[in-house]
């Protein structure tokens, strides 16, 4: 049976990120080896050359699962029948740029695109923000889609969540696919919380496995959190092919199911679970079935991870505050 193309959207498409990211979802890596992608690429008009180059390289691979890319400037274009939207584009921080400069900045982007999904995206559309600051960019990108479902909207934290497992994995000298239901809570950012009290090391407990509650606070956390920072100094270059690879799993696990007996993280609107304000776009523990995902219920939050949260949960409400002071919720 021959299936119909899931159109897949891509902004910031010639940036570092995209050129990680394409040639996995064109190769099936995105949505399951049968299923056939559209490609549409959304660039600023300085980026249209170089995306015109990465698609030039796109068809060289003759994919046999891609059945079409086009490449616009226009997020009507862009976005018309969009089935699944990853905005990774986004304006970095420049020297001298203040936090509010930078909300402002993403506002002008993530306003206009969240409006023309609204307008132009097929009724099933979910949407991945990658691009910094991501959880208020899903929020600003989600007021402005009041006709799509606000579940819908989603934040990566995927690969703060990819991270820790690692890192966990190294200092118990665990395999990472014996690590299980481990947890992102809060903001991408230096103030998210890598909980592993409820995650597993071959089922037994992590938090009681690892027994070192000094390494969980001035190693482990510190190290998941600031991550991204370590790379780039290293590097000379943000996260590219890990985070490309971390919304390729947070869409795959979106659309296919987490794994019985485990959980992942996603960036998502709050139901007001765990004393998460609702509306805010904060991590939690998930399970995903049939295309939707669950917050995984009922979790005893000690007071180690209650202060934690609270702090990273208490930076989204300002800087929800400091998009809606500017007008754009
Ligand atoms: N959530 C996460 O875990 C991670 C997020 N990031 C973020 O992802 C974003 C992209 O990173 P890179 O690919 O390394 O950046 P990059 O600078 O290499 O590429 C960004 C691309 O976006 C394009 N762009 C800018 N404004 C646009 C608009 N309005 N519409 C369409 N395209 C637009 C630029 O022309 C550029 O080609 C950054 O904000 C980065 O901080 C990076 C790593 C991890
Ligand atoms: O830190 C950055 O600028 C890129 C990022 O979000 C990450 O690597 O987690």
């Amino acid at each position: 049976m021959t299936r119909t193309p899931v159109n897949v959207t891509v902004t910031g498409a010639a940036g570092q990120i995209g050129y990680a990211l394409l040639f996995r979802i064109a190769s099936g890596h995105l949505l399951g080896a049968d299923v056939p992608v559209k490609l549409r690429l959304l660039e600023i008009p300085q980026g249209l050359k170089a995306a015109e180059g990465t698609a030039m390289e796109l068809d060289d691979c003759a994919f046999p699962l891609l059945r079409g890319i086009e490449i616009t400037d226009d997020p009507n274009v862009a976005f018309d029948g969009a089935n699944v939207a990853l905005l990774v584009g986004a304006r970095p921080r420049t020297k001298g740029m203040e936090r509010g400069d930078l909300l402002e900045a993403n506002g002008g982007i993530f306003k206009p695109q969240g409006k023309a999904i609204n307008d132009h995206a097929a009724d099933d559309v979910k949407v991945l923000v990658v691009g910094n600051p991501a959880n208020t960019n899903a929020l600003i990108a989600q007021a402005a889609a009041p006709d799509v479902p606000a579940e819908r909207f989603t934040a990566m934290t995927r690969l703060d969540h990819n991270r820790a497992i690692s890192q966990l994995a190294a200092k118990t000298g665990a395999a990472v696919s014996d690590i299980k239901k481990l947890t992102i809570w809060g903001n991408h950012s230096a103030t998210q919380y890598p909980d592993i009290f409820h995650a597993e090391i071959a089922g037994k407990n992590a938090a009681e496995a690892v027994n070192d509650e000094v390494w969980l606070a001035d190693t482990f956390i510190p190290t998941v959190a600031k991550r991204g920072a370590a790379i780039i100094e290293a590097r000379g270059a943000s996260s590219a092919a890990s985070a490309a690879n971390a919304a390729i799993d947070h869409v795959h696990t979106w659309v296919n199911g987490t794994a019985e007996g485990d959980w992942t993280s996603m960036g998502i609107p709050s139901d007001g679970s765990y004393g998460v304000p609702e509306g805010l776009i904060s991590s939690f523990p998930v399970t995903c079935e049939g295309g939707a995902y669950k917050i995984v219920q009922g979790l005893d939050i000690n007071e180690f991870s209650r202060t934690r949260i609270d702090a990273s949960v208490q930076e989204l409400a300002e800087e929800r505050d400091a998009v809606r002071g500017l007008g754009l919720l």
